[in-house]
């Protein structure tokens, strides 16, 4: 079973190490971690983006917000290479975006594994590590477990890491996407909603152990959800897609009533609400406004 099978992850097909591949090397100093230039994307009439110029530092966080059907998605796709663009430029680290970069982490929108699925936690996190090469001795092998049990310990799934995955709840599962995503210490993350399925308090764990992956390895991170409270604190920008429209810059300067009516077309109000942002009138957009029971 390929890890794609599994979770969506991009074909691990890469055989050498990032740092032994001097050209990337170079394209990676002082590159971006992504670059967007003049970036359309359309389905047939149907256009979900265009002209849109992005780069994501290498240590940034960038939160994608928007409707359903923004495009959110993908914008994802088309920087794991899998989504061609109609026209503009994509770079990952310097070079063009293709399918199956070991650069980059991904953590899929989640779909349940069915009840069947009888890989065990632990292999599928090590799916993670497919293609980077330590050595095929002893040295290696202790190397890959290490990463694996640091990855499973981080996202607090040590105790079911051997059980089959097909058992697991939606959360167990979701928080071994995060650890698959993460053990390889990609220069980029991709993250589809990625709290879907977890509870308050490891919604809280995941986006800080993201964010501090991210701060520590110099990891730029695209973080797409509908929900930005969770992660509004590390945020350093927003993208924000309204219908073939978007606005990118500092929660401040996105998250306000101006720019969202403008993006919305429709009076929309933004209002702090003990350092929690609670947005109204965005049409379909209801997920933003904050519950009692979240407050
Ligand atoms: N391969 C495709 N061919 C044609 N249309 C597509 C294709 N993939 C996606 N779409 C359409 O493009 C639009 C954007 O889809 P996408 O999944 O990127 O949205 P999204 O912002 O991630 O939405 P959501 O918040 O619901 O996950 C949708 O209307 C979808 O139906």
């Amino acid at each position: 079973m390929t890890s794609e099978q599994l979770a969506d992850t991009p074909e691990p097909v890469d055989a050498e190490p990032v740092d032994a591949d001097p050209a990337a090397a170079q394209a990676d100093a002082g590159s971006p971690a992504v670059s967007l230039r003049g970036a359309t994307l359309a389905y047939g009439e149907r256009t979900l983006w265009s002209g849109l110029d992005l780069d994501v530092a290498p240590g940034e966080f960038v939160a994608v917000l928007g409707p359903n059907g923004s495009g959110k998605t993908s914008l994802l796709r088309v920087l794991l290479g899998l989504q061609e663009l109609n026209s503009g430029t994509v770079h990952i680290g310097g070079e063009p975006a293709r399918r199956g970069s070991d650069r980059i982490g991904y953590i899929p929108q989640q779909r349940a594994l069915e009840a069947n699925v009888t890989v065990r936690g632990s292999d599928l996190v090590g799916l993670g590590l497919d293609g980077h090469h330590w050595g095929l001795g002893f040295g290696g092998r202790r190397e890959r477990k290490r990463r694996v049990a640091d990855a499973l310990r981080a996202v607090e799934a040590t105790e079911y890491a051997r059980m089959p995955v097909g058992l697991l709840s939606g959360g167990e599962q979701q928080r071994l996407r995060v650890a698959q995503a993460l053990v390889s210490d990609p220069s980029v993350l991709l993250c589809d909603e990625p709290l879907l399925s977890l509870d308050l308090s490891h919604q809280r764990k995941v986006s800080r152990l993201i964010a501090e992956q991210a701060r520590r390895t110099d990891a730029g991170v695209l973080f797409v959800t509908h929900e930005i409270n969770p992660v509004l604190p590390l945020v350093d920008r927003v993208l924000y897609l309204v219908d073939g429209r978007f606005r990118i810059g500092t929660p401040d300067e996105v998250m306000n009533s101006e720019t969202l009516s403008e993006l919305y077309r429709t009076d929309v109000e933004v209002a702090r609400v003990g350092g929690r942002l609670v947005v109204a009138g965005a049409e379909n957009d209801e997920h933003h406004v904050v519950g009692a029971d979240e407050a």
